[in-house]
């Protein structure tokens, strides 16, 4: 069951947390391949999880300025995934890792908590990152991402061709409301999630996770 704007449920380690996210409805499933996470899965492990998933929810595989052979190796065991780069990656280095775009990727922006920071260039942002599939938002948190933080999504300017994904401390609570935040903003909107939906780092909480796809599938 996919829902109108797409969900993706990210940092999964465990096949029942896997079987429940695609039971409730989730479009996508994250496996964080960054060692220093506590979500990190390794490549092998990633294509085991990935191997559960039905034909049409797709597997994302998640980097920190990982070099471009080390993406490429993880992303052979794993088809059909999609590749997220969740670091200081430079367009170079994003059509280096997919191979030229060849595997399609999401690119995040680490948008500062600081309420003092300027605004975020997001269009500067997603004309720089022309090729990637789409824009994931998150909060600028330490450790890159995971943090279980919402930026302000009041101060996003409107980005009328970009196809963005919300993320960043997103919970069954606030979901709605980023949704109605960002929605007339963006050509197409997906939402991403892992603290929101956890018993603790790496483990999902099964409950949650139905209770966040549900959340979105009301909107
Ligand atoms: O999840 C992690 O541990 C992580 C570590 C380093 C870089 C990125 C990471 N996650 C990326 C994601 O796509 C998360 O879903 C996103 O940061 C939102 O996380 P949360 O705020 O916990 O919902």
């Amino acid at each position: 069951m996919g829902s109108a704007t797409p969900v993706k449920i990210c940092g999964l380690t465990r096949p029942e947390d896997v079987d429940a996210a695609v039971g409730a409805g989730a479009d996508a499933i994250g496996f964080v391949l960054y060692p220093p996470s506590p979500r990190y899965v390794t490549p092998q492990r990633a294509a085991e999880l990935a191997a559960r998933l039905p034909a049409f929810v797709t597997p994302v595989l998640l980097f920190v300025n990982t070099p471009a052979d080390e993406v490429i190796a993880a992303a052979s065991a794993v088809p059909g995934a999609l590749l997220q780069f969740h670091g200081d990656e430079t367009p170079e280095d994003c059509l280096a890792a997919s191979q030229q775009g060849q595997r399609a990727f999401l690119r995040a922006a680490r948008i500062p908590l600081d309420p003092d920071a300027p605004p975020f260039d997001l269009l500067g942002f997603s004309k720089r990152f022309d090729r990637a599939r789409a824009i994931l938002l998150d909060a600028h948190v330490p450790g890159y991402g995971g943090g279980g933080q919402t930026f302000d999504w009041s101060l996003l300017p409107a980005a009328p061709d970009a196809h963005l994904v919300l993320s960043g401390g997103l919970t069954p609570d606030n979901v709605a409301a980023g949704i109605a935040a960002l929605r007339p903003l963006c050509r197409t909107l997906s939402v991403d999630v892992s603290s929101g939906v956890e018993a603790a780092k790496g483990i999902k909480d099964h409950g949650r996770i139905r209770a966040f796809v549900d959340a979105v599938a009301s909107c």
